[in-house]
């Protein structure tokens, strides 16, 4: 999937988040996103979401300008801060009823995207109000994943992950990319960012500024 950011400016409430972005994304490659705080990467993965309107410039997925012909990227996974989920179900039943909206993935897809973050057979099956911020993590990034999505946009992945459960994700991360996906994550971890990125941009003040 290619995303072509063109001149993409966003201003919230006399705050320009987004400066005159531009670029291209294609596949398969893994884009790590990094800056400091309030240096604009989630506001830059929302964008390429469908999650924010641009002030101005264009988002075209695809060929398709976002907000135009279509409102979302057709194939995508996103993760960003703080996705919630019904307490009451477990892992596996959220799921369920994810997919039972686009029908798009089988149980057999849902417990193979739980395997790929490393959440166990056990934690899958109990209910998410007993979950621990790194299993509400996992949760979140199978939900990104297990329909296969073309486009993979994370926002800090590896927050509240082990070390072991960092590297299980990172490599699910690299198998996905090699498969043909693109992947589009913002991360201040440094390692994730060496490890992961075909290529880098640096952010600061809503502008990419490695470029
Ligand atoms: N809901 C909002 N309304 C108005 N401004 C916001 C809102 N959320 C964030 N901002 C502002 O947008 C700018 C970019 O924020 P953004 O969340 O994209 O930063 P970030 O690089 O992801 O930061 P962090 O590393 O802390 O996650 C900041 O100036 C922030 O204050």
């Amino acid at each position: 999937m290619t995303v072509e950011l063109v001149n993409v400016s966003k201003t919230i409430m006399r705050n320009q988040v987004l400066d005159h972005v531009s670029f291209h994304f294609d596949s398969p490659k893994i884009y790590g996103v990094t800056g400091r705080n309030g240096s604009g990467k989630t506001m830059l993965i929302r964008a390429i979401a469908g999650l924010l309107i641009p002030t101005s410039g264009q988002v075209i997925v695809d060929g398709d300008v976002l907000h135009d012909k279509i409102d979302f990227p057709s194939s995508m996974g996103v993760t960003i801060e703080n996705t919630t989920f019904p307490r009451d179900l477990t892992g596996f039943q959220n799921l369920v009823s994810l997919s039972k909206i686009k029908k798009t993935a089988t149980t057999a897809d849902i417990k193979d995207a739980f395997r790929k973050v490393g959440l166990s057979e056990n934690d899958w099956n109990t209910k998410v109000a007993n979950y621990s911020l790194g299993m509400r993590q996992k949760l979140s990034i199978a939900q990104a994943i297990f329909e296969k999505p073309k486009l993979l946009l994370l926002d800090e992945p590896t927050n509240g992950l082990d070390e072991e459960s960092t590297w299980i994700l990172r490599n699910t991360l690299k198998v996905i990319a090699h498969a043909g996906s693109t992947v589009i994550l913002a991360s201040h971890d440094k390692e994730d960012i060496a490890y992961l990125s075909d290529e880098v941009i640096q952010i600061d003040g809503g502008k990419i500024v490695n470029n």
